[in-house]
């Protein structure tokens, strides 16, 4: 009996096993003790000339009401515009030009905790750090689910530090990639019967709630964090991996499947969906700058397959959906710029002008057996994780397709690919299919 799960399914099975394995959490918390030297909080109150001080080390409820009576209801992001309704926030906020604090997450060391822990050490570049906002959290405030605005291209995480204050609920809770997780901050700050700063650090485009305060004021600083373009002087030594074994096992599923001469026997792509999404401009840099700022098991992807297959470049590309009958994508190394009026349509443009690849599943081939003939260098793609939309993006264009000018779009999105060569440039001995008598 001829097997019929190939060497290539088994491998495909190990690696979508290790990848699962390897999916963190999407963020990272911990606690930071204060002490005279910064546990102090200047802040302004209406008109008055005068700061008052409240020091988060003794604060008192009269005391922390005042500090809420000092805020303006905070508002949140929805389309690029700030939107007031109490129903999906209610809390109040403060503007970094009415407070100060020497509060500073450098010193206090959690920045180090969230590149040894939110990044794993793979990125080296330094991480800017730009304070925020100051937030209270009074008795039945709360904050319903929503994703924080990127404030620009670098912008990976946010990051909140809840101040040592006694208090319930207010508990964050995350969603991403069906997950749902949560980090009772009010629980968090207080460390052994002593009260601490707590913090939590989440990559942005993570979905994320405040669960109702049910008693107290939860009293926090928001941060937003960003790559910066410059190095750290001194190298930053690789963390050991939170899950060798998993790793280990993706590494040599990836060296399996190209092993298996059956696996793209003539050749073809290996492709990726992102499972965060990103800040980008459409631009000729977007990409390459994307790549050094891949998050969470995005980048452990790109990482275990450079360590797996270090002659095989794992590039970021932007795949189109073509506009022609025989429902292929396109694959291009940028982003496609449509200026002038498209007169043979948009797969036809972007194949001549950007180079784009046509690429086709096995699925789509076989409802469009023509579509070979009609593009004979469109490539097979093996999608290893499925293509999604969570970076999808829509690009409009001036189309005449003989019948009047009109408007045309394509959707287009990011991911990962990989250009293979055929079994036999491999190096993989392939046998002939197996003749079956009739
Ligand atoms: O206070 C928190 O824990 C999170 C606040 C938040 O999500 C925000 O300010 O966008
Ligand atoms: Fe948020």
């Amino acid at each position: 009996m001829p097997k019929d799960t190939s060497d290539a399914d088994d491998a495909l099975a190990t690696f979508r096993d290790a990848l699962a394995d390897l999916e963190e959490p999407p963020f990272c918390t911990g606690v930071a003790s204060l002490d005279a030297n910064n546990s102090t909080l200047f802040y302004r109150a209406g008109n008055s000339p005068f700061a008052k001080i409240l020091d988060f080390n003794a604060t008192t409820d009269e005391q922390l009401a005042a500090l809420s009576d000092a805020c303006q209801p905070a508002p949140f992001g929805i389309a690029q515009k700030s939107v007031l309704d109490e129903t999906i926030r209610k809390a109040g906020k403060m503007e970094c030009t009415d407070f100060a604090t020497q509060f500073c997450p450098y010193a206090s060391g959690i920045v180090d905790k969230i590149r040894a822990s939110l990044l794993q050490g793979r990125n080296t570049s330094t991480i800017h750090v730009e304070m925020y906002k100051l937030n209270v959290y009074g008795p039945g405030s709360f904050f319903k689910s929503h994703v924080d605005t990127p404030r620009s291209d670098t912008m990976f995480a946010s990051l909140v530090v809840i101040l040592p204050t006694k208090h319930k609920g207010g508990s964050l809770l995350f969603r991403h990639q069906g997950r749902e997780l949560s980090f009772n901050s009010a629980e968090a700050v207080v460390t052994e019967g002593e009260l601490k700063a707590g913090f939590v650090a989440f990559y942005s485009d993570v979905e994320h709630e405040v669960s109702v305060v049910e008693s107290g004021y939860r009293v926090t600083l928001t941060y937003n964090l960003y790559f910066s373009d410059i190095r750290e002087l001194t190298p930053i030594p690789p963390s050991s991996p939170l899950n060798a074994d998993a790793e280990d096992r993706m590494k040599s599923s990836l060296e399996a499947l190209l092993n298996d001469p059956k696996f793209l026997p003539d050749g073809g792509i290996v492709g990726f969906a992102l499972s965060h999404k990103y800040p980008f401009k459409k631009n000729s840099k977007a990409l390459s700058n994307l790549e050094e700022r891949l998050k969470g098991t995005d980048a452990l992807l790109k990482k275990i397959w450079e360590e797996a297959l270090p002659d095989i470049d794992l590039k970021l590309k932007t795949v189109y959906r073509g506009d022609d009958e025989y429902d292929c994508l396109v694959l291009v190394d940028t982003f496609v710029d449509v200026g002038d009026e498209l007169e043979d349509g948009f797969t036809r443009y972007v194949t001549e002008y950007y180079q784009g690849q046509i690429i086709y599943t096995s699925g789509v081939k076989k409802k469009n057996p023509g579509l070979t003939k009609a593009y004979p260098d469109a490539r097979l793609i093996k999608w290893l994780t499925t293509l999604n939309k969570v970076n999808q993006f829509k690009e409009e264009y001036a189309v005449n397709y003989g019948n009047g000018p009109a408007v045309g779009h394509s959707y287009g999105d990011i991911c990962l690919v990989a250009e293979i060569k055929s079994a036999t440039e491999r190096g993989l001995e392939v046998t002939a299919p197996n003749v079956v008598a009739s």
